[in-house]
């Protein structure tokens, strides 16, 4: 196994017809397992960073390496959420769950002989992010946060080896955003996947990754990267310490003086 798993050499991306790149010269290595949080201002290049790490887009200039492979096209070994979890109104919790399962391969091709076996694997997920006895619901009948972790369910049913969540917590109120913080903690902790996670909460940030890295816009480029001193385990008593406050505040220093520029 490498022992890089996330390589961005020197990597530019212009979109077609923009006249500037909307990302530059982005350097970031992850070690295997890592949890990375990608922070910066709107129209920075988050998202882009992210479309170029599963491949959705290819770099003008530059390499991406994804676990020792270079990136050329969509890479099956990842998991996504978004802002918005995205669920099927017309299917309960547990058929959201399996449906990466149903669509893509190689599961799709077994789907119907494995059945059983997925199910057990998707109740399993649902019951460690605590939605136990809610399989059969449908998501009109969850709270906003609660489709939030069934689509974490999703993204991680197929267990890649990276998951990429943009702005997944966003859209909940401040108590259910930390309870998510904690599931998010638990999976990683207990899994040890790979994870991107793009936030425009420094708290966020600062509570869940090991390496944060600040990026500025127009174009968009890493200015800082900082390890999290913070030890873990982390418990949300953390987010009230000085160490905490003080990570915070030289986040929120390095995005202020890339907004001013
Ligand atoms: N499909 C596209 N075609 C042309 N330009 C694009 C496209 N997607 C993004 N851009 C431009 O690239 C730059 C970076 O956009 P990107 O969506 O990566 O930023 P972001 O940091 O994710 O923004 P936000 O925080 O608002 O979601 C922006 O200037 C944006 O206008």
């Amino acid at each position: 196994m490498s022992d890089t798993f996330v390589d961005f050499r020197h990597v530019y991306l212009a979109y077609d017809g923009a006249a500037e790149f909307a990302v530059e010269d982005i350097n970031l290595q992850t070690r295997p397992g890592e949890f990375i949080s990608i922070v910066g201002p709107s129209g920075c290049g988050k998202s882009t960073f992210m479309k170029l790490a599963t491949g959705l887009r290819q770099p003008n200039r530059g390499s991406v390496s994804i676990d020792g492979a270079l990136v050329t096209g969509p890479l099956k070994i990842v998991g996504m959420a978004f802002q918005a979890p995205t669920l099927l109104p017309w299917r309960t919790t547990l058929e959201n769950v399996l449906l990466p399962l149903e669509i893509v391969e190689p599961y799709r091709k077994n789907f119907k002989q494995k059945k059983a076996e997925y199910t057990e694997r998707a109740l399993k997920l649902l019951k460690t992010v605590g939605l136990d006895g809610y399989a059969d619901k449908f998501p009109w009948q969850l709270s906003g946060g609660m489709q939030q972790r069934a689509s974490i369910c999703r993204a991680l049913i197929h267990e890649p080896k990276m998951l990429l969540l943009d702005e997944p917590f966003g859209a909940l109120d401040a108590f259910t955003r930390e309870e998510l913080w904690c599931v998010l903690r638990d999976l990683w902790t207990e899994r040890q996947f790979n994870v991107i996670l793009v936030t425009h909460d420094l708290r966020e940030a600062a509570f869940l990754a090991d390496t944060i890295y600040v990026m500025s816009k127009r174009p968009g480029r890493i200015v800082a990267r900082k390890e999290n001193p913070l030890p873990r385990p982390r418990e949300l008593e953390l987010t009230y310490t000085d160490s905490f406050n003080a990570l915070v505040h030289e986040l929120r220093e390095h995005i202020g003086r890339v907004r001013n520029t």
